[in-house]
């Protein structure tokens, strides 16, 4: 673009003096920023710094209680995502909403004007993949592809609704290294193309290769604007948080000889769960299944975690972690044995199992780990109402539940106004944060951590990682699951790979890369192991 051109082009997206406050939240304050055309932009700050909720007032979700909204140099009030649709704003969501069922074509043109797979449809979808370089196979079932894959779905999906801006949530927090890459790839093109990104991440060195300018938000305001080119991943982070980081510690090895917990031949079907006859030993019984070609879930997995151990499993989502949680949790059948200590626990229920000293810090926080409409303190209490401090006699001890949440508020630095406050006023990585006090404090022997720093800041993430490595060191067993690759490898003792549910390496993860491990959980790089 030339100086003159560039003198008329207005900005894509002006925020000026954005203002949003909830009861006893300003959760916005004054924001500035100017997002100029053809560029990728990021948005970083700490958790519950106030990104979601800008974003959702460019996007028509929340309206501002002050300031203004200009797109291409004009004003704009969104009542509706609709209405910034149709100024030409999209947003992909971190969390992909395409219906698995339905074919790439179809999900694209889902909830459209004509809104079916026809051939024009198909035309105009191959157009915009072709030029914007968004590599997908337009015929597939959304459930045969893999997460990249899918991200590009979501983006096309918004540029077929006539997306000139697009707002990506932490689109880098499921993909793999080479997956990355190949977004970045995505998002040059776009940008080359004029189209204008805004990205918000935690991934500092990720937003410092891709962003052209950087805007870091504290505490619900601006404070900074820096070009990617004269900061480094350690300036902004401290931008972020206003105050200098902790370094990682030195790996020391906790690890005893004492097995705290196994499970041996593992073995999920995709259809319904049929008991091993009787007499069979589970493995022939496997043998069978993969002879007749049934399609496994889990496939003879087993392992074993020592007190003082973390084992970590890579893998990419939907390659049977979710389903051997399940399994571990009691909430999903499958043949095999699951030990905790000296105890035979497969047939146990899941309350038992986890009063029996398993913690367990799951991957979908909204589902499976908060009641949203519950405050903290009911909350801390939630799946451990039978041991203290809830428990005082048959009663809810409120007055120790929440001075324990006030604990935890205070220990794992969640930023609420009280302990009173509803879960779904707290910002997502607020949320993960009380999510692992809460499931830390129970005292497990065992523990699964499902990525347990999805969606939380630099400074929480150490925090959290100093929590985990000091119950380690005290003796507790950890299974974690985690698509962040550097805690994977910077956590564990022990690292293996899931792959179509049959665990195919075990690594060394002081003598592995993120990129080599990306390349065992795609299946590039081969088995490294039989069983
Ligand atoms: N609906 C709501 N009601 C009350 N308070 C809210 C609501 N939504 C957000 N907040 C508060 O506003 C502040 C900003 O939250 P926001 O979700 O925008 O942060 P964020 O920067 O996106 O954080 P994260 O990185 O953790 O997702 C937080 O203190 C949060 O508790």
């Amino acid at each position: 673009m030339s100086a003159d051109t560039l003198a008329t082009v207005k900005p894509a997206v002006e925020l000026e003096g954005i203002t949003k406050r909830f009861p006893g939240v300003i959760a916005n304050h004054d924001i500035r920023i100017t997002v100029e055309p053809g560029t990728v932009h990021a948005i970083v700050g700490e958790n519950g710094a106030g990104k979601s909720t800008l974003m959702k007032i460019l996007y028509g979700m929340q309206k501002p209680d002050e300031g203004t909204i200009k797109i291409n140099g004009a004003e704009v009030s969104f009542r509706t995502p609709s209405d910034a649709i149709a100024a030409g704003i999209g947003m992909v969501h971190q969390h992909f909403m395409l219906a698995d069922n339905l074919t790439v074509v179809e999900n694209i043109v889902l909830g459209t004007r004509g809104g079916r797979d026809t051939a024009s449809a198909r035309a105009r979808i191959a157009a915009l993949a072709e030029s914007h370089g968004l590599r997908v196979d337009p015929g597939k079932l959304v459930e045969d592809l893999g997460v990249g894959d899918r991200q590009r779905v979501e983006i096309l999906k918004v540029l077929y609704r006539g997306a000139r801006i697009l707002i990506l949530d932490e689109p880098t927090a499921v993909l793999v290294p080479q997956e990355v890459e190949e977004l970045f790839q995505n998002l040059r093109e776009l940008k080359a193309d004029g189209l204008t990104v805004i990205f918000i991440s935690h991934k500092l060195d990720e937003v410092l290769d891709i962003a052209d300018a950087i805007t870091v938000i504290r505490r619900g305001t601006t404070v900074a604007s820096v070009n990617p080119a004269d900061v480094t991943a350690r300036q902004l982070a401290e931008l972020m948080v206003g105050s200098e980081l902790p370094t990682p510690e030195t790996r020391e090895s906790t690890v005893t000889d004492r097995v705290a917990f196994k499970v041996s031949h593992l073995t999920m079907e995709a259809e319904d769960h049929r008991p091993v006859p009787k007499g069979v030993e589970i493995s022939t019984y496997v043998d069978k299944l993969r002879e007749e070609g049934k399609r496994l879930l889990l496939d003879d997995v087993s392992f074993e975690i020592h007190e003082g151990e973390i084992l970590g499993i890579a893998g990419v989502e939907g390659n049977g972690q979710s389903e051997l949680i399940e399994t571990i949790m009691g909430i999903r059948p499958a043949h095999g044995v699951i030990e905790l200590g000296e105890h035979d626990i497969s047939d146990w229920s899941t309350l038992r199992r986890r009063e029996s000293g398993i913690g367990y810090i799951p991957e979908d926080r909204h589902r499976q780990g908060l009641l949203l409409e519950a405050s903290l303190w009911e909350n801390r209490v939630l799946g451990h109402q039978t041991r203290k401090p809830a428990r005082s006699g048959i009663w809810i001890n409120r007055r120790a539940s929440k001075a324990d949440t006030a604990r935890i508020v205070k220990d794992y630095d969640v930023r609420t106004p009280s302990v009173e406050t509803l879960a779904l006023a707290l910002s997502g990585g607020n949320q993960q944060k009380l999510i692992v006090g809460r499931e830390m404090s129970g005292e497990p022997k065992f523990l699964i951590a499902a990525h347990p720093t999805r969606g939380v800041d630099v400074g929480a993430q150490a925090a959290i990682w100093d929590h985990l490595r000091e119950a380690r060191a005290a003796g507790l067993a950890v299974l974690l699951i985690s698509a962040d690759l550097d805690e994977l490898i910077g956590l564990s003792d022990t690292l293996r790979v899931i792959y179509r549910g049959r665990l195919v390496a075990a690594l060394d993860p002081s003598d592995i890369t993120p990129e080599r491990l990306g390349g065992y959980m795609t299946g590039a790089i081969a088995d490294n192991e039989e069983t």
